[in-house]
């Protein structure tokens, strides 16, 4: 099972996510490979070569994606990603009335690429606190139907 963990983040929040993904995994002993976009390359191609994939993205602007998602979130709608399994984690804000839309989106553009998004979509209210990584780690059993 190839597994890969791509994830934007601006200020570290999101990153905070991935690392509880990444230990999860490691103390599942699974290996994954690890892209945080923009500074890794990371395209919508590149999600074939993957049968799992974690997928973390912030929301910005009035519920708009992270600009260095937008193009691999124009793109997922040219790949054809029947049979990959999706989970889904971000950090939002309550602040703001579109709390944590760039997830919903993501979740309807795999889905309509053919992926299974499973699970709850991990939406963490800033940092994450103890509960949101419990949250994160059900959302990873889920995903690799591990426990
Ligand atoms: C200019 C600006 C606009 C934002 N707009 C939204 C928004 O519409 N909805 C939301 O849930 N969060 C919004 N946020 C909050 C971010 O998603 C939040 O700060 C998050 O923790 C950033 O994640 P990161 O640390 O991984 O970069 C906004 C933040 C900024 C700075």
């Amino acid at each position: 099972m190839k597994i890969a963990v791509a994830y934007a983040s601006m200020t570290g929040n999101t990153e905070s996510i991935a690392d509880e993904i990444k230990s999860y995994l490691d103390e599942e002993n699974l290996d994954y490979s690890v892209f945080h976009i923009p500074s890794d390359d990371f395209y919508a191609f590149d999600l074939v070569n993957y049968d799992v994939i974690f997928f973390g993205s912030y929301t910005y602007g009035d519920g708009d994606l992270p600009f260095e998602l937008m193009d691999l979130y124009d793109e997922v709608e040219d790949e054809d990603l029947t049979g990959k399994r999706i989970g889904l984690f971000g950090s939002c804000d309550s602040f703001y009335p579109l709390y944590g839309v760039a997830l919903d989106q993501f979740k309807e553009r795999f889905e309509f690429a053919g992926a299974t998004v499973i699970g709850e979509l991990v939406k963490v209210d800033l940092d994450p606190d103890d509960k949101d990584l419990e949250l994160t780690r059900a959302m990873v059993d889920e995903v690799l139907a591990i426990k």
